[in-house]
Formats: structure tokens, C-alpha cells, sequence
């Protein structure tokens, strides 16, 4: 698992190494982390260094000398580099061995270049970017590469002008193909829009982890993790061991939300699917295994609830939801579960569950829920939210937010733009459920169902757009990949 720390924690982890090292040590490790991924990414596109334009956009500050120690090392290997100051200062070592190397100062952003090093700001950024700062990145999305194409701009650290603890992005930031990170994985390379500006990110060991004292702020599973976390079914399962989910979604006007719903189910791990609620006739139709009743107090035992989607939030909706928020197993609450929450009216039932509960709002339920959008830091509003529901908060988007109410979060890296149609978000509830039926914790569910999701949904996009119940058809083949065959 990944963890990204906050700007504070790695500038305490980064005093306390530099204490046992020589001066200097970190940026030439940096430099040389930087350096490499550059020197790679040049011969991958044009066969080599010598002789490619290589511009660095060089700020005040060290992130700015990272950068020209790495230009001063393509320098000597052939390269032909130029550096645009944006600053009064910069670092003066640097700057002296870029010079010596055959480097060479520019007033502006030259027509042709073929990787561009964005060294303007790191984590020492305040702010948005400063206008001279904009204005070459936007000369630099004007430029030409030797092969015609868009230079390539590798970020330094992070990319200039995201914020770095949060991942929002309020102005004009640096959109990167490649960010080489120092030491730790910073929260905006890993959630919100920032995380798009930094392209593939990589890690550049410095030797700052065993210094990294504090929590991380955020963790992203990768998929060893979500494969060991997956329930397996061992020789002693039966169909009841294995764990059984119930789900009350759907009504006479929304079937489809049920029947979405119990196709997330089945992809799952349990062993018996139960669905409670007016849409029984088109499950039966569909899924000769589900077993279905009118109601929740008639469904029998289970050891997860889904419910919401299609709901409703008339009367009957309302007592099913008291229903399952009774019941002593963990819930998964969706879509019309949620509406009916907002008013408080079962806040009190809410707050006393001692099983787990989990939400799983996309934007605009989170803010009904909760009474402002998430805003820029949607990781902390999503803990914000999670301690007040005592519940763990899934907050849909492009990189899913998980919170817990404990405090921890996570953040999902396989979201894809081909899930943003109706009824994905009934699958996901109703694979989430299924993981939580098989006892997995609830925040690992509400990762793995993420992840997983995620990765249906791109699967699900290579044969064309696809709609939700694509996505539900292509979960058996993705967990086949992800889970069965790690
Ligand atoms: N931590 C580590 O372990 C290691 C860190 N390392 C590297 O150091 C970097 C951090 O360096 P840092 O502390 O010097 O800060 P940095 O990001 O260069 O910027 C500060 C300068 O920028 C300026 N400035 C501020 N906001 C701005 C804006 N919006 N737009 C434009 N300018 C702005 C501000 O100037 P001023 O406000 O004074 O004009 C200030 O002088 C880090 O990201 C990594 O690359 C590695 O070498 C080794 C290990
Ligand atoms: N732009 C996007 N990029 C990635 N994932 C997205 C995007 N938009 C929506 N999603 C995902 O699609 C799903 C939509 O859920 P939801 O809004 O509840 O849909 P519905 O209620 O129609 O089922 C969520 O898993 C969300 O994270």
C-alpha cells in the first residue's frame, strides 16, 4: 500500500535525516533519482540523450536546485539545456554547475524542445502559480518537440501550482506526463485534480522512510493488496459460511436499480443472495439463485445489508431502512437511504449502531448529508463526515475517497471516466455489500469494491462505452485477474 504524507511530516522526517548526512546529500539523491527517469524517458522517445533540448522552468527554491543539478548532469551527458529563471534567485550551486556543464540561461520558453523540467515550485509552494510562472507553462504547451509532438514535462516532485496536501488545483497548474517524487508520495499526487496534472508517478527513494513518524495523511491500495484482503472460500464453506447479503433497493418504479444492485452482489464473495422489496418479480426473472421477499422483516437472516438504490424515500421506504439499521450486521447505505437521512430523523438509530456502517454519497449527496460540497479537500471533508455519522464514507468521483471514523483515509487509483453513467454506483453498493456479508472490514470492503469497480469499468470500456450493466458483467473477468490469479 502506498501512503502519501502531509508537507509537515516530511519536512520533520527530512530535518531529522539531513542531521546525519552532509549537506547537500538529499538533492544530489534526488538529482541523481531525477536525472535517471529522465535520461530513460529521452531514450525511450528519441533513442538517447545527446543532443535533445532539455528546458528547466527553475524557481527559488531547492526544488528549483534539484533541477538544475539534474540539467547539469544531462548537460555533461550531451543534452542541450536551457534554463528560464522565474525567480530573482535561484540556487546558486546549481546554477554554477549547469553554466559549467555547457548549460545556458534563456528569457523565454524556446519553439522547440523535447522534455521540459518543471523545477518552479515543490512542496514549499504557497498559492496558485505567479504569472510569469503561468505564462511559461502556457508557452510550454505551445512548444514542439523534435518528432513534432508535445514536449514531454516531467514535474519535479510535484507539479507546480497543485496544492499540495489536498490535491486541489484553483488555478493554472503544470500538467505533467511524469512527476519523479522525493522520499514520500504527496496526498495531491494520489487524489483530486492534482493527481491528473502529475501523470505517472514515481517515487524516488532518498532514504526519508524510516524517518516518516506520523500517520499518512492518505493510503492507496495497489492490487496485492486488495488480492490478500479478498475473502477466499476454503473446503469448509458452505453456501452460509461463505456469507449471506441482503439487499433492499429497487421499488415498482426503479426495478433496474435492484436488479444492478444484485448483479454486484453475485460477483461478490458471498455464497446466497437475498433481496428484500418491490422489484422481487424482475430478480426472479433475472436470477434464478437470488432469493427474494416483499420486505426486510420477512427476508430472513443475513450478514450485510445493502440499501437505498431505487428506493424511494416514501413511507415504506422509510420503515425498510429502520429495518435494516436494526439489524446488529453491517449495512452499506446508498442513493435514497441517504436522501432519507438527511433530514435526521434516524440520526439517533444511526449513531447507536455498533456494527459498521458504511455511505457511499457521490458529490451531490455528500452535500445534502453533510451541508456543503466536499470542496477542494475532499479528503478531510470526507473525515469530517465520517466522524460525524460514525459511519465509513465512501466519496464517489475520479479517485474515490474512503474515511474512516477513525480517522484514516484512502483513496482509489483504478476510477475510471467510463463509470460516470446511471447505475454504476448500484453495483458498487451491491459488491461492497456482498464484501462486508463475507467479513471483510468495513473500510476494506469500501477500498476493495472501489478497486475492483474501477477496474470493471475500464475492462468494460475496451469493447465500447459501456453502460452499468457491462460493468457488472466484465466484475467476474476482472476479479478472475485481480484476485484468483495473484
Ligand atoms: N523535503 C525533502 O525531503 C527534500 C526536498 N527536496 C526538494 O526541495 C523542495 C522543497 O524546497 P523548498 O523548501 O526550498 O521549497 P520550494 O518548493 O522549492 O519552493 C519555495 C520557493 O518557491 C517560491 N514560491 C512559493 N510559492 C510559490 C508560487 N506559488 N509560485 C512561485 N514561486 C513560489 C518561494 O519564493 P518566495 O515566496 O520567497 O518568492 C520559495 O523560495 C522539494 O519539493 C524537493 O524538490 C530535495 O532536494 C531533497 C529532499
Ligand atoms: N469522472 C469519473 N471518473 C471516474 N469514476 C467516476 C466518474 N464519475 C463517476 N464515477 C464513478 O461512477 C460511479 C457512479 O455512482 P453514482 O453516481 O452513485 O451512480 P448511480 O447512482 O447512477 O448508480 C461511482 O463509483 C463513481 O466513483
Amino acid at each position: 500500500m502506498k501512503g502519501a504524507w502531509r508537507v509537515s511530516d516530511i519536512r520533520s522526517a527530512e530535518a531529522a535525516l539531513m542531521a546525519t548526512l552532509p549537506p547537500g546529500t538529499l538533492m544530489k539523491r534526488a538529482a541523481a533519482g531525477l536525472t535517471k527517469r529522465v535520461v530513460s524517458l529521452l531514450t525511450d522517445r528519441f533513442g538517447g540523450v545527446y543532443g535533445r533540448r532539455v528546458l528547466l522552468l527553475v524557481g527559488a527554491g531547492d526544488n528549483g536546485g534539484d533541477t538544475l543539478l539534474a540539467g547539469a548532469a544531462l548537460a555533461r551527458r550531451g543534452a542541450a539545456v536551457s534554463a528560464l529563471r522565474l525567480a530573482d534567485r535561484v540556487h546558486e550551486e546549481g546554477w554554477a554547475l549547469l553554466l559549467a556543464a555547457g548549460g545556458r540561461s534563456v528569457a523565454a520558453v524556446p519553439r522547440t524542445v523535447d522534455v521540459v523540467l518543471d523545477g518552479i515550485v515543490g512542496i514549499g509552494a504557497k498559492g496558485g502559480l505567479r504569472a510569469n510562472a503561468a505564462a511559461a507553462v502556457k508557452s510550454v504547451r505551445q512548444a514542439r518537440a523534435g518528432d513534432r509532438a508535445r514536449p514531454a514535462v516531467v514535474a519535479v516532485d510535484v507539479p507546480s501550482g497543485v496544492s499540495v496536501d489536498t490535491g486541489a488545483v484553483e488555478g493554472d497548474a503544470v500538467r505533467a506526463d511524469v512527476t519523479v517524487t522525493f522520499g514520500a508520495y504527496k496526498p495531491a499526487l494520489l487524489v483530486g485534480p492534482a493527481a491528473v496534472h502529475a501523470g505517472i508517478v514515481e517515487l524516488v527513494d532518498i532514504g526519508l522512510r524510516p524517518y516518516l513518524t506520523g500517520t499518512a495523511a492518505l493510503r492507496v491500495p495497489e492490487r496485492v493488496d486488495v488480492a490478500a484482503w479478498w475473502p477466499r472460500t476454503g473446503p469448509q464453506d458452505d453456501k452460509y459460511r461463505r456469507g449471506v447479503v441482503g439487499l433492499a433497493t429497487g421499488s415498482a418504479d426503479y426495478p433496474g436499480a435492484a436488479v444492478l444492485g444484485v448483479a454486484g452482489a453475485l460477483a461478490g464473495p458471498t455464497g446466497y443472495v437475498r433481496y428484500a422489496g418491490s422489484a422481487a418479480q424482475a430478480i426472479r426473472d433475472r436470477f434464478p439463485t437470488v432469493v427474494c421477499a416483499e420486505r426486510v422483516g420477512d427476508a430472513g437472516r443475513v450478514q450485510a445489508w445493502v440499501c437505498g438504490s431505487g428506493l424511494g424515500t416514501d413511507g415504506r421506504a422509510q420503515a425498510e431502512l429502520r429495518a435494516v439499521l436494526a439489524a446488529p450486521v453491517p449495512v452499506c447505505l446508498d442513493a435514497d437511504a441517504l436522501n432519507l437521512l438527511v433530514d435526521g430523523s434516524l440520526a439517533g438509530q444511526l449513531r447507536d449502531r455498533r456494527a459498521p456502517t458504511v455511505v457511499t454519497p457521490h458529490d451531490r449527496e455528500f452535500a445534502r448529508l453533510a451541508g456543503a460540497d466536499p470542496g477542494p479537500d475532499r479528503v478531510e471533508s470526507a473525515l469530517q463526515l465520517a466522524a460525524r455519522m460514525n459511519a465509513v464514507v465512501l466519496l464517489k468521483g475520479d479517485r474515490t475517497v474512503v474515511a474512516t471514523p477513525g480517522g484514516f483515509a484512502y483513496a482509489n487509483p483504478t476510477g475510471s471516466a467510463a463509470l460516470a453513467t446511471a447505475g454504476t454506483g448500484d453495483v458498487l453498493a451491491g459488491l461492497l455489500g456482498s464484501l462486508l456479508a463475507a467479513g471483510l472490514a468495513a473500510e476494506l470492503a469500501a477500498m476493495a469494491a472501489a478497486y475492483v469497480h474501477g477496474l470493471a469499468g475500464r475492462r468494460a470500456a475496451a469493447d465500447g462505452p459501456p453502460n452499468a450493466l457491462h460493468v457488472a458483467e466484465a466484475l467476474r473477468e476482472t476479479l478472475s485477474n485481480v484476485i484468483i490469479k495473484s
